[in-house]
């Protein structure tokens, strides 16, 4: 990674990662620090849930490129609505530093609206100083593939109406589409797990959201990029100069019609549990879990009796893996929790109930 991105008159660039709940966010961006030569990133990381996890997982990265100070997060909440408290004093630290980042890439939650984030790049204290170099949404092909942000053609014909247009998306579908909707590039990521049929299924799907809003020729907006692990070439993904926050009017979303917008089509809670004698037990029981209760995300570290290492679990959809991402520290409390993300209704206590035993 040798060319700087570029650059509009000085102002350090910024790049926005979106994407819906575990499309891969993280991953890509642990192989960007992994490819960074040296390069100074600083990273923002906004999560939904009450538990910081991404964060911990990028520090545990041991990339050069990638010490404490650089990963700030901004835990619990939409970046976008914390604009004034959290974001914009973070992005002041940063640039009031020594040796200020050379480039600044912030993860946001898989469920947030990208474009009110970039509004806020309009700030004054910021739009000066920092430009957004460009939008990058990955999508999680096998998910998409399997019909997660669309409704079954059926349910579709069954809702059009007269004049042939359907207007009640899920929840789901919409800020999936928003992400899309406001993205220079979309990264299909997990390739590994989808045939060439359903490949061509999924980017077909993605043309067709890009061209959903009024206005947008289908195929018209962002560029695809094929990925498995998120591996994208660093030079792609950093420097697509776009200026972004000067071409907001070119990005539509469901939400431009709306004051502000809220969250409560989503909810998170944390669950606790003890520890964990039996892994595989435990991730075929979050499967069943996740599949009874539609759970679309879960993340957290386990303490496994007798392993220095902690276990990483990761549930997206009913797919849950798990594998141990790095030695608990001295004194480190060896706490077992997991945050669990769902649409609103999400029975808590009884997930709570069934997780926990
Ligand atoms: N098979 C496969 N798994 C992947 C790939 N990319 C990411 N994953 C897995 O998908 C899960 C979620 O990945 P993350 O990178 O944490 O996703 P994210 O978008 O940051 O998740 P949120 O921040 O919770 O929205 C993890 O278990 C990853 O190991 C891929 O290309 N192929």
């Amino acid at each position: 990674m040798s060319a700087p991105a570029k650059t509009v008159a000085g102002k350090v660039p910024a790049t926005v990662i979106t994407g819906f709940l575990g499309a891969g966010k993280t991953t890509l961006i642990r192989g960007l620090l992994e490819k960074a030569e040296g390069r100074r990133l600083a990273l923002i990381i906004n999560e939904f849930g009450d538990v910081g996890i991404d964060g911990d997982i990028l520090r545990a990265c041991g990339s050069p490129t990638c010490t404490e100070d650089d990963v700030i997060e901004l835990a619990n909440g939409c970046l976008c609505c914390t604009v004034a408290d959290d974001f914009v004093p973070a992005i002041e630290k940063l640039l009031a530093r020594p040796q200020p980042p050379e480039h600044i890439v912030i993860e946001t939650s898989g469920l947030a609206l990208p474009k009110p984030l970039v509004q806020a790049f309009h700030w004054p204290a910021i739009k000066s100083r920092v430009t957004v170099d460009g939008v990058i949404a990955v999508v999680d092909a096998a998910a998409a593939a399997e019909g997660r942000f669309a409704p079954d053609p059926a349910a579709l014909a069954a809702q059009r109406d007269a004049a042939g247009t359907v207007d009640h998306e899920t929840p789901v579908e919409e800020v999936f589409e928003d992400q899309l909707l406001c993205a220079d590039l979309i990264v299909v990521n997990k390739t590994d797990l989808v045939d060439a049929a359903d490949l061509a299924r999924v980017e077909d799907l993605i043309r067709e959201a890009l061209g959903h809003a009024a206005g947008r020729a289908i195929g018209s907006g962002a560029k695809l990029v094929r990925a498995s692990q998120g591996s994208v070439d660093p030079l792609v993904l950093l420097g697509v100069g776009a200026a972004v926050e000067d071409d907001l009017a070119n990005r539509p979303s469901h939400h431009d019609d709306e004051e502000g917008h809220d969250h409560d089509d989503f909810t998170s809670f944390v669950v606790e549990l003890p520890s964990q004698p039996d892994p595989a037990a435990l991730v075929k029981t979050l499967e069943d879990v996740a599949a009874l209760h539609g759970v679309l995300r879960l993340k957290g570290f386990i303490d496994v009796p007798g392993k220095p290492m902690r276990l990483l679990v990761q549930g997206v959809g009913i797919r849950v893996q798990s594998h141990y991402d790095r030695l608990w520290k001295p004194g480190e409390e060896r706490r077992s929790r997991l945050v669990v993300i769902g649409e609103t209704g999400l029975d808590r206590e009884a997930v709570t109930a069934a997780v926990v035993g």
